[in-house]
């Protein structure tokens, strides 16, 4: 017998069920917990998830960082401005909050977000929230808390109101006893940091919650993402996001990792589209909920003898942080994403040329703007 069927035949004995023994996706604990959020028995979870539109009503955590802006930009474009707030902690600059709707939310506060997501009648969420790498591991109390506890507030609300939750991994999600060249969707995860630690347990409890109570969760493990206009958060790969522009202001850069580190790596449009490609794609598509994207891997020489073919004066020198490179030497050197490509039609467009350009072109114009003002 399906464990489903059996799981649900025992809680449909279980006290305080709805009489209509109906399967809700509300999770379980929540009707035989302690928790103070403890719903009523009787409580009657109407998927709020018809808006009313055939447009998702999206919400997005954390929106305030390196990706989530591009991403608010990205969905807005193809849901409609009004259907996609931007949420965050910190307050936005004028520009992003005038730029579409924009909302305080801390995923902390299991009844603010509870509340942003009944009265804007939220329907797909978008889990940005999150301390990365380098930065957790300076804060693991609070990182734990954010990317764990924080987690778990999105899920619950998420199954209560049988949202479409994309939240996303990383090649930080393994760790020094996996296999790094290529790292296939499955194989040993121990990664050694709070946050590959937290990503790990994201995607578990992600999929225990598709399974056991049928939130439609949908996890992409991005690889170190690479944008023009947006600073990084304090990750180990933040040194191919900062290169470009110290290249372009100064034609020189100081790096933090040693020059034959090899990361998977990814341009943050590629990053965007495949993010909305998985959350458009038919559940029946999906044989994972939780895949490896890639588009290229490179080292910091490589990258620096792409930059000498634009910038032949560009000097790259090396200092050596010894938390990020100990991280980075944990981590996939190569990332095999045929899963991706197999059951979704995952294809990235930009390889390290196409990076280079793209990124020079950005800083390139920018600095003429800066130049001429
Ligand atoms: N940027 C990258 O290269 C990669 C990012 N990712 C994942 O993508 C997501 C977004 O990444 P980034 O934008 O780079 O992160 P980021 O570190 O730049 O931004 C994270 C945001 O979370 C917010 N935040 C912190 N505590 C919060 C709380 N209690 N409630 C609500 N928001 C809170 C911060 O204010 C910040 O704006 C993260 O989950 C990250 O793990 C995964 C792999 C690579
Ligand atoms: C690859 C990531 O998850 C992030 N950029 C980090 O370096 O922590």
């Amino acid at each position: 017998m399906p464990v489903a069927r059996m799981l649900q035949q025992v809680v449909g004995q279980m006290p305080g069920r709805p009489a209509c023994g109906c399967w809700t996706s509300a999770p379980l604990a929540r009707f035989l917990g302690t928790s103070p959020r403890q719903i009523p028995a009787d409580a009657n979870f109407y998927s709020s998830s018809f808006s009313g539109t055939d447009q998702p009503r999206v919400l997005i955590t954390g929106g305030l960082g390196q990706l989530g802006v591009g991403l608010a930009n990205f969905l807005r474009k193809r849901f409609g401005k009004d259907n996609v707030i931007l949420s965050d902690i910190r307050k936005p600059p004028d520009h992003i909050f005038h730029g579409g709707p924009f909302i305080y939310s801390d995923i902390l506060d299991y009844k603010n977000l509870r509340e942003i997501v009944v009265n804007n009648r939220i329907t797909w969420l978008f889990h940005y929230s999150a301390l990365l790498s380098a930065i957790g591991e300076a804060n693991v109390s609070l990182a734990r808390a954010v990317n764990i506890t924080g987690l778990h507030n999105v899920l619950d609300v998420a199954a209560e109101h049988n949202l479409r939750l994309f939240v996303p991994s990383t090649i930080g999600a393994f760790g020094p006893t996996s296999p790094r060249n290529p790292t296939p969707d499955i194989c040993i995860q121990r990664p050694r940091t709070i946050y590959g630690v937290s990503k790990v347990h994201a995607e578990l409890m992600g999929e225990y919650y598709h399974y056991r109570y049928g939130l439609d969760f949908r996890c992409l493990r991005y690889p170190g993402i690479i944008s023009a206009d947006s600073q990084p958060g304090g990750g180990t790969t933040d040194y191919a996001v900062q290169i470009f522009h110290d290249a372009v202001k100064n034609g020189k850069f100081e790096c933090n990792l040693k020059s034959s580190t090899r990361l998977p790596m990814m341009y943050i449009d590629d990053c965007l589209r495949a993010t909305l490609e998985v959350m458009e794609a038919p559940a029946e598509s999906l044989s994972m909920r939780t895949y490896n994207v890639n588009a290229m891997s490179f080292t910091p020489e490589d990258l620096a003898q792409e930059l000498l073919k634009h910038i032949p004066e560009f000097q790259i020198t090396y200092n050596v942080d010894s938390v990020r490179q100990a991280i980075a030497d944990s981590w996939p050197m190569n990332f095999d994403d045929s899963n991706a490509r197999k059951d979704w039609g995952w294809k990235h467009d930009f390889d390290l040329p196409e990076l280079v350009t793209t990124m020079l072109n950005f800083h390139g114009s920018d600095t003429r703007v800066a130049q001429a003002n």
